[in-house]
């Protein structure tokens, strides 16, 4: 049965358990559930800390898991990216008070207060700079008010949270990170292969809507240049006139430009529609 690692808590829980959903898995309506198995898809979930996702899949005794880029990477695990799932964006940066550092450079001989001590220690070494990085669990700005650390290297997304501790980024960004879905060194790419194709099934039906539109058939070259499609659209003769039907899948963002784009190119009856998945 593969078995597949799920952060139970924090900002990539609640997304992971409805992508996972949506791929057609059973998943846990208790948060307080550790572990739930899917007969049907023959799948057993573990909700794990975030933190410890990819230890478990790097150990290789869970062969998949959702976590991020950054926690990835921090954790030093045997374990490959496997596929981007488009949520938990982030970047990750150093900070300090104004004034104080602004450059990577000055954090020579300074303190670095940060919850991801393996990507910082490795980061400021590829810069050959020497530096005592701090390690705490969490909330690591409060570090340079409190006199624990004289910079803090962390996840930023909004950036509120550092603007509050009177903070400010500095240098270029050590990683961009977002949710990724992991696979085991020590497993086949093949025993992922479904869970893959799902996920990324369900991340295509959100980017993509299916646009049909009927065309008079002096101007389907015309509209088929507005919607080339993925290598090309379906084309279909109507019955008894000189339109012909067009079917064809389209960027979601793209969706109202499209519409109005066919319209104005002599395009009648344009119907957009949701997918819920996609294989292709
Ligand atoms: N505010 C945020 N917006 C988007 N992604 C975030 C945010 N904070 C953290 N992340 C991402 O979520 C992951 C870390 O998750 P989270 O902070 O929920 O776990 P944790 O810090 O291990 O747990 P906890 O915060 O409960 O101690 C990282 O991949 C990080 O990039
Ligand atoms: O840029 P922002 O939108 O303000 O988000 C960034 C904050 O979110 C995360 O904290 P989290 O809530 O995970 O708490 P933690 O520091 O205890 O992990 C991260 O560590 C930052 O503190
Ligand atoms: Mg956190």
């Amino acid at each position: 049965m593969l078995r597949i690692a799920v952060p139970n808590k924090g900002s990539l829980s609640d997304p992971a358990v409805e992508l996972l959903r949506e791929a057609g898995y059973k998943q846990r309506r208790d948060p307080r559930e550790l572990v739930l198995v899917d007969t049907r898809n023959e799948v057993e979930f573990f909700f794990l800390r975030p933190r410890d996702v990819a230890v478990y899949v790097g150990a290789g005794t869970v062969h998949a898991g959702i976590t991020g880029r950054d926690l990835l990477l921090d954790s030093g695990a045997a374990a490959t990216e496997q596929l981007e799932l488009g949520f938990g964006a982030s970047t990750f940066r150093y900070a300090a008070a104004p004034g104080e550092i602004s450059s990577i450079e000055q954090l020579a001989g300074k303190r670095v207060a940060t919850s991801y001590s393996h990507l910082v220690d490795t980061h400021l070494r590829s810069f050959g700079i020497e530096a005592d990085v701090v390690r705490l669990d969490g909330a690591v700005e409060s570090s340079v008010r409190l006199g624990v650390a004289d910079a803090v290297a962390d996840v930023v997304s909004t950036g509120t949270t550092l603007k509050a501790a009177g903070l400010e980024v500095f240098g270029e960004p050590l990683l961009v990170s977002e949710a990724i879905l992991i696979r085991s060194d020590s497993v086949e790419e093949s025993t992922v292969a479904v869970l893959t194709a799902r996920l990324r099934g369900v991340l295509m039906a959100r980017q993509y809507v299916l646009v049909d539109y009927d065309v008079p058939s002096a101007f389907l070259e015309d509209a088929i240049a507005i919607t080339p499609g993925f290598e090309a659209p379906t084309v279909t003769p109507l019955h008894g006139s000189d339109w012909h039907a067009v079917r064809v899948m389209v960027p979601r963002i793209e969706m109202n430009h499209v519409m109005d784009a066919l319209y104005a190119a002599g395009a009648r009856a344009i119907l957009t529609t949701e997918l819920l998945a996609v294989r292709v």
